[in-house]
Formats: structure tokens, C-alpha cells, sequence
């Protein structure tokens, strides 16, 4: 019997993360855990972890690194059928710089190797691949971010063809995800080009800190009255998460746990709130299913990296 239950589909570019050891500027670095990463496709996995039927439509390199990432998904039950892999572009890749800060704590910087990657070459013609199409024709979600848009152009239209293609009843997700490293001298079109894909999603994520960067205010009411038109609008920080369905706020709490890594907690918070969504929870029932696997990728990346 075929499975009925919702597919969710997951939209953008897995790339392969390298996280040092030990915080120290990058020339002194030797050991470095390899992770997968990308928004997307942590959110593809987390929603298969919580239940959610999922595929990831995507491009990988023919290398070994893109051979990583679909055995990854493959191993969290992720379909990736619509994953194609580019003769040419490699994989693409990121490296976290680790800095001790003067009080203990330790700040991370982002290191991108994307630029020409096998994703960065996402078009509307990836969408149409035989496996592609029929993944996306029995969706009943698709979840996108505002990272994809920031590849090239080919990935933005790719983008702007998953918005206006009909929904019949399809929900659209869409996590702002502000990069402005992949925004660099066109920040203002950023801006503008994801203020654009908020109001026309189903369902809008966003951290407050990115909302004071693209929006100019983090304040929820605020957010609500510059973006009416999602259903469910959710503003994000690592206290908690204020989630509008429609006119209704409802204010919850992150859980109190002690935090390992805090990379792809956002991504996993989406995953659980639109598992809850897919599976008819109450919105008080779908916070709190986000927190609870927001939780999972902060106590745990390590072991689920190696
Ligand atoms: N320090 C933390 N303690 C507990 N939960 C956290 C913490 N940081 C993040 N979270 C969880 O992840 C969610 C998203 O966090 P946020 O910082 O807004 O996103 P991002 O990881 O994308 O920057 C929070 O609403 C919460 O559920
Ligand atoms: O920047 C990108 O392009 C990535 O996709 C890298 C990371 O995997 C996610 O960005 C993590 O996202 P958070 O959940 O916000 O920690």
C-alpha cells in the first residue's frame, strides 16, 4: 500500500561543515569534526526524526563530501531522490572559526567554500526532474529559506518557481535565515527579496536578531503588523518563541538545557513546528513539539556528527 501519510519536501543546498576541535584561530587548528549542515536539509532531517515523511530536492558534487551528505540522508530515512549530482561543481563547504571570548564562552564564525558550488546551480529545471516533480506534486509542504535566493540567480528563480507554482492546499514554509555574507553589496535587495517571500509563505520563521536585521524590529506585534499574511508567523531567540496563528499570539519558553552546540537548533525548532502542524497539533502542541527537537540538536550535534 502506498504511504498517505504528509510529505514534506525540503528545498536548498546541503553542505558539508567542518567544526575545529578546539577554539584557536584557523592556521592552528588540526582536528575538525565534519558534520553535515545547510538549513534545509537539517530541517529535512529533523522532520524524519520526528516522524514526518521527508525528501530534500537539491544538487550535490560528484565528490565525496556530496556522497556524505545523501548517505546522511539516507541513514535519517530522508528521501533523496531529488538529489542530483553535478559532473562539475563540487560540494560545497563550510569551516566555523572558534574564539575564545574573555569571560570563557567561545564565539563562532562562519567560513563559506560555496561560491560555484553543484548548488549554487539550483534552477527552475531542478524542479522538473522525473523525481523532483513528483515529490513536489504530493507535497503537502515545502519548506524553503531565505539562504537559497542568496546562491545565484538560477537558485532564486528556482526559489520564486516553488512561490508561484499553485499550491492546491500545499503549504509554503519559509525560514528568513538573513546571511548577510551571502548578501555582500546587494544587502538592501536581500532585504526587500525576503520581506517579499514572508509575506507570500504559509508559514514564516524568524530569529529575532535576524528580524532587527531585515525588518528593522524584532518587537512580535511589530513583526505581525509589517507581515499579516502568513498564517503562522514565529519569531525566535534562544529564551523562546512567539508564534502567531492568524490574530492569535501565543508566547512560549525554550527548555532549559545545557547547550553543546548551538548550530541547527533553528532549523530543528521549523522541523518540529511544522511536524505538529503536519500532524494536526494544536499551536500550543506544535511550540512545544519545536522546543523539545530545537532541544535534541543542542545537547546532541557531536554524537549525531560522527
Ligand atoms: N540556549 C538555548 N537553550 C534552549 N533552547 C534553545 C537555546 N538556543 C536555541 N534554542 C531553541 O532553538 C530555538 C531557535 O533558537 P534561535 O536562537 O532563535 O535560532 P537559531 O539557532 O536559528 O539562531 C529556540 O526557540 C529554542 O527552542
Ligand atoms: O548558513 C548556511 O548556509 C547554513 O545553512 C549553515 C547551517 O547549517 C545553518 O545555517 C544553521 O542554522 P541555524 O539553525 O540558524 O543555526
Amino acid at each position: 500500500m502506498p504511504d498517505t501519510s504528509p510529505l514534506a519536501v525540503c528545498v536548498g543546498e546541503g553542505l558539508v561543515s567542518f567544526v575545529p576541535a578546539t577554539a584557536a584561530p584557523l592556521e592552528d587548528v588540526r582536528t575538525f569534526h565534519r558534520s553535515l549542515a545547510g538549513a534545509e536539509w537539517n530541517t529535512a532531517i529533523a522532520l524524519a526524526s520526528a516522524g514526518i515523511r521527508t525528501a530534500v530536492v537539491s544538487r550535490v558534487g560528484d565528490d565525496g563530501f556530496g556522497r556524505f551528505l545523501t548517505a546522511e540522508l539516507r541513514r535519517h530515512e530522508v528521501d533523496d531522490s531529488a538529489v542530483d549530482v553535478d559532473a562539475e561543481a563540487p560540494t560545497g563547504l563550510y569551516v566555523k572559526e572558534l574564539s575564545p571570548r574573555p569571560d570563557g564562552s567561545v564565539d563562532g564564525t562562519m567560513h563559506y567554500y560555496r561560491s560555484g558550488s553543484a548548488a549554487a546551480a539550483l534552477s527552475p529545471a531542478t524542479l522538473e526532474s522525473p523525481a523532483a516533480s513528483v515529490l513536489l506534486a504530493h507535497a503537502a509542504l515545502v519548506h524553503t529559506s531565505g539562504i537559497t535566493p542568496a546562491l545565484s540567480a538560477s537558485a532564486r528563480a528556482a526559489q520564486d518557481a516553488l512561490f508561484d507554482a499553485p499550491r492546491d492546499g500545499r503549504l509554503l514554509s519559509f525560514d528568513v535565515n538573513w546571511r548577510p555574507a551571502l548578501w555582500r553589496g546587494r544587502q538592501d535587495e536581500g532585504r526587500a527579496v525576503i520581506s517579499d517571500y514572508v509575506r507570500r509563505a504559509d508559514i514564516a520563521f524568524c530569529t529575532r536578531p535576524d528580524a532587527e536585521s531585515v525588518f528593522g524590529t524584532a518587537e512580535p506585534d511589530r513583526l505581525r503588523e509589517l507581515f499579516p499574511e502568513p498564517r503562522y508567523l514565529l519569531a525566535t531567540s534562544p529564551d523562546g518563541a512567539v508564534a502567531f496563528d492568524g490574530a492569535e499570539r501565543t508566547d512560549s519558553r525554550s527548555l532549559d538545557v545545557p547547550v553543546v552546540e548551538s548550530i541547527g537548533a533553528g532549523d530543528a525548532f521549523a522541523a518540529g513546528f511544522l511536524a505538529g502542524v503536519l500532524t494536526g497539533l494544536s499551536l500550543t502542541g506544535s511550540l512545544a513539539r519545536a522546543h523539545r527537537i530545537a532541544t535534541r540538536a543542542l545537547v546532541s550535534t557531536r554524537d549525531h556528527i560522527d
